[in-house]
């Protein structure tokens, strides 16, 4: 018989793909009954009775699940479990779980093969082939010791769904013990009493009582079908552990990538080129410029139409990915994959302990949203976009230097120009149409939304920033030339070189032109306002005419630019409203014209001087920005989008959500040293920029319930679909469309050889801002938290939960400044779960450091939370960390099944971030 390796590999939970699955070919199978996105069959095992090859000898044993399909013939390694020290009578904590995409069916065989471990460090044989029912070679650490097979039909239809099976020689002979099988169901009451089993622990002897208190709903269920969407190729391990009190508690871990990975880079690179186009059209639109302005426009716009082809390329590139989900540590570098985040997961763990209700656990699992291909040499973001914003205040013969807050203001403007012209176009006319129907209740409700418009258009211009932009444009035309140059408001200003532009550096060393009639821009602005007031007062009178009261005076002015004063209006009353007010609305759409061509062009002249700086390294920072931004806006949307449909049901947290917003919490595991420095500083800047961020819920029309994100670099909008019958359940205003806010904080604490070397050799100072500067923030959240959510919610989180003191340990740890201080990390996580937050774990690849650091948090929330026998901890972190999905994620990386870590750098670890034995090596890929 045929030994396949499933998916990549042997033991991959990777599934079939579903064309492959359906095709059972001539034969029909029997489908398990199951209930929706559950799994279709879970079991545990157990040994009884095994004989030791050698009289005497201790047995260390584990059970290799392997699948035989039906219209096969072909054997498919599936999962272990871990290995069971000491004992004849193994009892294994790890269980077996189908997931639902599996296809399994009753005519399924499942063959069930015992070994003894002599040598855990070498115990190899899981990457390599094995003959069937062969003994592997006696180096490799393992021996076989018997085996039994069954079908899927005949445990489901058992007695009490447990089936005890002889295990024979590869011969088919001699019986070596019995293995027994149970069916589990999370959440399920087992029958029967309590079943004394004994366990042996770290060479004491314990018993335990299997047995499991009767369920409560399982909270959070996956019983909503539109997740499904957006998570992909879920791998599913299924644990059972001793509680304090001897019972038991089922554990469910499950990993899922998402779709999202590859759809939100693509929806935000299609926004960049649209930006960016429109940029340059405007720039293009500038008008005539001086030869000095008019080289340096060129010289930008030739960039940035080459900026926006790599744009359009990479899209190109990305869109060929159809139904990709999945970047791989090993594509970190790709060029073409540059936007996508690396190795993104959701890891979850399900929890179904006695006494306690279902609890579930998200954590996301993402490599450090980071710029591989443009390497770090020179360092990352945070310092890049410093050293860049220094030298461009500090040399500017050139250019005027704005600053990122003005320039910022100028895209703002811009982008609310652009938003509110079509708008209030549209108002006017709707306003024309309730006038020709002569409907005064549409005209005044129309009448209101056109004020709204106009005003907030009135008020975008409100700022100087506009006034100085305009002088600056007026003296880069032919001939503006400045007279006199700006008089220096600081020492730091230098007089300019002869013959060139003076140095105009600061925002408030801004040209002054004595020809320069700086009250026009006021007039212009100001007809805005005023030709509103003449249609308000137009259609007061309209109205006032219509029920008796006649006006008197003559008509407004046709299409005259400055309009009338509003209390020379006169009407009518009997003539046709229309009529009337068509002249009233041609004038307002002329002078929003008017003022929308000069704001456009001094702000754009603005945004010409951001890009003037430094060419084409500009255009590199903001692409590095975009990428880094990129891979960490895949990540947020995931876990909001997973946040979401877990406590959906929760007023409390829609409450939240509503009236605070979320926090978001990042674990970092970068070391402050050589390249992860830089990953590090791109990081920082990748996760702040997530708070101009925000989201919004829609209502799903279709069965495309993909997020759509609008909006430009400086704030985007995520809308979130979601089907009509959970739409319905949302509160008022977030149906309504209200901006859901999100509060991103990241806490890094690095905890391999390199951050060793940083601790003795080098620097940790930025690992140290940046924890320091983020807990300012974590600091804020929760006071905001405290005082917008209800009294009566704040006193009863107060009793359950001690939140101020756990901030005060976060803030004195990260004062303490002590080496690798992974109480940080542990505090910073537990406050974000409490605070109902999303929870992200990151480092290069998310891949070795991260599954550490998860199935530590795991083990410690099971020991903390929900009773975990004390003497099991390290069991159950071993047998997360050897079965567990996590080695199945190194294992989808790089396609080897150990985690990337040799004795040397665990030596540097921290004790509990240390693989078991075996599991660690140098990735033979
Ligand atoms: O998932 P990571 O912890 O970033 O993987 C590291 C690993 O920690 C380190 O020991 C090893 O030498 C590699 O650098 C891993 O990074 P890869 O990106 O190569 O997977």
């Amino acid at each position: 018989m045929e030994i396949k390796e499933e998916g990549t590999s042997e033991e991959g939970q990777h599934f079939l793909p579903t064309a492959q699955a359906n095709d059972t070919g001539d034969f029909q199978f029997t489908s398990i009954q199951k209930t929706p996105d559950e799994p279709q069959l879970e079991f545990i095992l157990a040994c009884k009775d095994l004989v030791a090859p050698v009289r005497d000898r201790k047995l260390n044993t584990l059970v290799q699940i392997s699948v035989i399909h039906p219209a096969e013939q072909s054997l498919t390694r599936y999962s272990s479990t871990e290995i069971v020290e000491g004992t004849r009578d193994p009892l294994f904590l790890t269980g077996v779980t189908f997931p639902s995409e599996y296809p399994i069916y009753e005519e399924t065989k499942i063959k069930l093969t015992v070994y003894d471990v002599k040598d855990k460090s070498h115990d190899t044989v899981r990457t390599s082939v094995l003959p069937e029912h062969k003994d592997p070679p006696p180096e490799v650490g393992r021996s076989f010791l018997g085996y039994a097979s069954f079908k899927v039909g005949e445990l489901l239809k058992s007695k009490e769904k447990l089936l005890a099976l002889s295990l024979r020689t590869s011969d088919g002979g001699k019986v070596v013990g019995i293995i027994e099988v149970s069916v589990v169901k999370m959440g399920e009451i087992e029958d029967g009493g309590a079943d004394h089993i004994t366990t042996e622990v770290q060479g004491q002897k314990c018993a335990l009582v299997c047995e499991c208190t009767a369920p409560e709903s399982v909270s959070g269920k996956d019983n909503l079908p539109f997740l499904n969407a957006v998570l992909k190729n879920p791998v599913c391990k299924l644990y059972r552990f001793p509680t304090s009190d001897n019972k038991w508690m089922r554990i469910r871990e499950q990993m899922s990538e998402s779709i999202l990975s590859f759809h939100i880079p693509k929806e935000l690179i299609s926004l960049h080129i649209k930006e960016d186009l429109c940029r340059n059209q405007e720039i293009k639109e500038l008008g005539e410029l001086s030869p000095h302005w008019d080289n340096l426009r060129k010289n930008v716009l030739s960039h940035c139409d080459q900026m926006v082809n790599m744009y359009q390329d990479i899209l190109t590139e990305l869109s060929k990915e159809t139904g990709s989900s999945f970047k791989s540590s090993s594509s970190k570098g790709e060029k073409t994959l540059e936007f996508v985040p690396v190795n993104l997961h959701l890891q979850r763990m399900h929890v179904h302990s006695p006494h306690l209700k279902d609890a579930l656990y998200d954590v996301i699992t993402v490599g450090a949203p980071a710029a591989h291909f443009q390497g770090f040499k020179n360092g990352g973001l945070r310092k890049l976009l410093h050293r860049f914003e220094t030298e461009r205040r500090n040399t500017g013969y050139q250019f005027i230097y704005y600053s990122p807050e003005n320039t910022a203001k100028a895209k703002e403007v811009l982008s609310n120009i652009n938003q509110l012209q079509p708008l209030i176009a549209t108002h006017a006319d709707l306003l024309l149409n309730s006038a020709s129907q002569h409907s005064p209740d549409s005209l005044k409700s129309s009448l209101k939304m056109l004020s709204e418009k106009t005003e907030l258009f009135v008020h975008a211009f409100k700022d100087q920033l506009v006034r100085s932009a305009l002088l600056a444009l007026y003296t880069a035309r032919p001939g503006g030339v400045l007279k006199k140059p700006p008089s220096p408001k600081s020492n730091t200003e230098e007089s300019s070189p002869q013959g060139q532009l003076p140095p105009m550096r600061r925002q408030d060393s801004i040209p002054h032109h004595s020809d320069y009639d700086e009250e026009e821009w006021d007039r212009v602005w100001a007809s805005v306002g005023k030709s509103l007031n003449c249609i308000i007062a137009m259609v007061d009178r309209l109205i006032e005419g219509d029920v008796g009261s006649e006006g008197s005076g003559g008509h407004s002015k046709d299409g005259e630019k400055d309009p009338l004063p509003a209390d020379s209006i006169t009407c009518h009353p009997r003539e046709d409203w229309y009529e009337q007010l068509y002249p009233l609305i041609l004038t307002l759409k002329d002078c929003m014209g008017e003022v929308v061509n000069r704001a456009k062009q001094s702000l754009t002249f603005v945004l010409l001087q951001e890009l003037a700086y430094s060419l084409p390294q500009c255009l590199m920072l903001t692409l590095r920005r975009d990428i880094v931004f990129s891979q960490a806006l895949a990540g947020l949307v995931c876990g909001f989008i997973i946040k979401l449909h877990t406590s959906l049901r929760d007023p409390a947290f829609l409450e939240q959500l509503q009236t605070v917003g979320l926090i978001v919490q990042y674990e970092g595991l970068l070391s402050t040293y050589s390249d992860e420095i830089g990953m590090l500083e791109d990081m920082a800047v990748g996760i702040s920029d997530l708070k101009k961020v925000a989201f919004k819920i829609i209502e799903a029309k279709s069965n495309d319930v993909l997020p759509v994100i609008t909006g430009r670099r400086e704030h985007y909008v995520v809308e979130v679909k979601l089907p009509a019958r959970m739409f319905e359940s949302l509160p008022l205003q977030i149906k309504e469309g209200q901006l859901l806010h999100v509060y991103p904080v990241l806490f890094n604490v690095g905890i391999n050889e390199q951050q060793t070397l940083a601790e003795r050799f080098g620097d940790v100072s930025l690992q140290e801002s940046i924890n320091q500067e983020n807990f300012e923030l974590l600091k804020e959240y929760y006071k905001m938290f405290m005082e917008k959510m209800p009294p009566d919610y704040i006193s009863h989180f107060q009793e359950q939960n001690d939140l101020k003191g756990l901030l005060e340990n976060l803030h004195q740890n990260i004062q303490a400044k002590k080496r690798k201080n992974v109480e940080i990390m542990w505090l910073a996580a537990t406050i974000c779960r409490k605070l109902n937050g999303i929870r992200f774990t990151c480092c290069k690849s998310a891949k070795d450091r991260t599954s550490m650091s998860v199935t530590l948090e795991q083990c410690s929330i099971l020991r903390d939370e929900h009773q975990l026998h004390k003497d099991f901890f390290i069991r159950a972190l071993d047998c997360m960390r050897r079965e567990g999905c996590r080695i199945e994620n190194v294992l989808k990386n790089i396609k080897c099944r150990k985690y990337a870590f040799n004795m040397l750098q665990l030596m540097a670890f921290p004790k509990y971030y240390r693989p078991p034995e075996g599991t660690y090596g140098k990735a033979d890929t």
